[in-house]
């Protein structure tokens, strides 16, 4: 089966599935070019009553199409599998390109790791084994069809039907074949996505008592694959069992009409053993396409996830050509209107001037836009009205790199790598010298508990800093925004999850380390803001009030 959108999908592989034929062509000629030169070799020895040497030239070729047909299958499998590697690279590189630029808020974690990993190695499998042999399917028989035909009608008459039936016969299950892979390839993205979920929340999940009902969960969805899986098996034993008789129906039924021809004197004896060796290789690459369709279907099912991912729209296009950091941490907000996708949630209508320098603290409940705005900040995504600037210049303008030294935002849940210490902190400043990434640490109170790892800043981190508390992950990450150069730090609600006495400790720090850049405080607690020039109070995503100096913050229920 041929998908026209996953060719499409895949760009250059045209090239890579014809040169891929060729070979599988090339193998092709050479079996068939052995039964010929065996069925004339056993033709000889009738003919010259078991006389070998008449046949040794004839020997000799057979020996030597069997050692380059060796030679060419063994060259044939590195290079599918290299080619198969870099059309999976493309691929991915694709995948992953278009993925960077679609917020992570937007896409499933366990839905992308299946199409990224499981659907592009099934793909692989289509393109440098199945499409190939489909064009060796297209040629071959038909060739070796032409050939019996000339020595007995009959019996390529009868290859021909059974040819035709053995590719075509299939075919009728390909249609219920990929609806019920893309219904097992739904059910199976749905498993990774539980499944990767589930074990990043496993403390969570016991915290509630909830893993039981989890382990239910996935059970019964795995239980889902499995019936799936099943039924997509049976459907393939049944195509294959089709294509099975047809193939050994018509080998035998063409060695029948070719004996045929010889008890009626139409063809001479040796022709039969001709047919029956010819026949084999007119059925060969249909039993080997019958084989690389199921290494390959897997890709096929795969084919709606690769869609969704490379057809998801960036939130940004990168366009700007600017290519320096911002010389000052202006920012100036005009008229900004963001409306998440499919929602009317966001921030409407925020005008806003920081000067450089300045410390502005953002408040305000629960959902009122806060993070929307330092997202705007840092551009995960572009408003659908009014502009964001940063040092006079409209975010859109900076190249990537000059943006992300311009702003720096820390969330309120940071990614760690799993990096040493060190290379997390020097992620904006890979230059960093020693000092100034303990200098930093201090700053964000963090450097005692860095020293108090197994190997200090060499420690390497458990995935997304497991090892550590999420107090201590936010004070990495506030060391790692401090190390770099740019003019504008926004700290979401970065101190969330520090007691008030070390939060206010970490503040002053960090006041003190940033009185040349602009600092944007998003927090819930006055504590948090206590230093800030300015404050700013959204509320449904607006401005709703404005004033000097350190803001009045009602704390959230339950933090008092
Ligand atoms: N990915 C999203 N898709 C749709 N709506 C969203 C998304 N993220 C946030 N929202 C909505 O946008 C509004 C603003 O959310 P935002 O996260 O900016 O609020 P916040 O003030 O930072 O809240 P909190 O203090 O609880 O972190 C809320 O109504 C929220 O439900």
């Amino acid at each position: 089966m041929v998908h026209r959108r996953l060719l499409q999908l895949a760009g250059a592989v045209p090239g890579v599935i014809l040169a891929l034929a060729g070979v599988g062509v090339l193998l092709s000629a050479m079996h068939v070019g052995f039964a010929l030169t065996a069925g004339s070799v056993i033709a000889t020895l009738v003919r010259d009553d078991g006389d070998l040497a008449s046949t040794l030239p004839a020997l000799v070729a057979l020996a030597a199409i069997a050692v380059v047909r060796g030679v060419v299958v063994a060259v044939r499998e590195p290079v599918a599998t290299r080619l198969g590697a870099s059309v999976r690279l493309r691929l991915r590189r694709r995948l992953l390109a278009r993925l960077v630029a679609v917020p992570a808020a937007e896409r499933d974690a366990g839905e992308v790791a299946a199409t990224v990993i499981d659907g592009v190695d099934g793909l692989d499998a289509y393109y440098t084994r199945y499409l190939p042999q489909l064009v060796v399917v297209l040629v071959v028989p038909a060739a070796v069809v032409g050939l019996v035909a000339v020595r007995s009608t009959a019996a390529g008459a009868v290859l021909a039907v059974a040819a035709a039936v053995a590719v075509l016969a299939p075919r009728v299950w390909d249609a219920r074949l990929l609806r019920n892979g893309r219904r097992r390839w739904d059910v199976f993205t749905r498993l990774s996505a539980d499944f990767v979920e589930a074990l990043q929340q496993v403390p969570l999940l016991r915290a509630f008592g909830a893993t039981g009902r989890v382990a239910d969960r996935l059970a019964t969805t795995a239980e889902g694959l499995r019936r799936s899986t099943m039924t997509q098996l049976r459907v393939s034993l049944v195509e294959t069992a089709v294509s099975a008789l047809a193939l050994h129906l018509g080998t035998a039924l063409a060695v029948v009409a070719a004996l045929h021809g010889v008890l009626t004197g139409d063809v001479r004896a040796p022709v039969a053993v001709t047919v029956l060796l010819l026949a084999r290789e007119c059925f060969r690459p249909v039993q080997d396409l019958g084989t690389t369709w199921h290494a390959g279907y897997l890709g096929l099912t795969a084919v709606d996830g690769l869609d969704r991912l490379l057809s998801m729209r960036p939130s940004v296009v990168e366009a700007g050509d600017h290519a320096a950091p911002a010389a000052t941490g202006t920012i100036e907000l005009t008229g900004v209107t963001y409306r998440y996708p499919g929602s009317t949630t966001g921030v409407r209508d925020l005008s806003l001037r920081v000067a450089a320098g300045e410390t502005v603290a953002v408040v305000g409940p629960s959902g009122s836009g806060k993070s929307t705005l330092a997202r705007l900040l840092e551009r995960d995504v572009d408003p659908q009205q009014g502009v964001v600037r940063v040092g006079g210049l409209g975010l859109p303008d900076y190249t990537p790199t000059a943006r992300s030294r311009s702003v720096v935002v820390v969330p309120q849940d940071p990614t760690l790598f799993a990096w040493t210490v060190r290379e997390n902190l020097r992620l904006y400043r890979p230059d960093a010298t020693g000092s100034q990434i303990e200098q930093a640490a201090r700053t964000a109170d963090v450097h005692e508990v860095v020293q108090s790892l197994p190997d200090g800043y060499d420690t390497v981190l458990a995935e997304d800093g497991g090892q550590l508390s999420g107090g201590q992950r936010q004070r990495l990450a506030l060391a790692r925004a401090l190390l770099s150069p740019a003019p504008v730090l926004v700290l979401d609600e970065i101190t969330s999850a520090l007691d008030v006495g070390t939060e206010r400790r970490v503040m002053d720090a960090v006041v003190a380390a940033t009185r040349e850049r602009t600092v944007i405080v998003v927090a819930h607690r006055e504590s948090a803001c206590t230093h800030a020039d300015r404050w700013v109070r959204l509320q449904d995503g607006r401005i709703v009030a404005t004033g000097d100096g350190a803001p009045v913050v009602e704390a959230p229920a339950g933090a008092r």
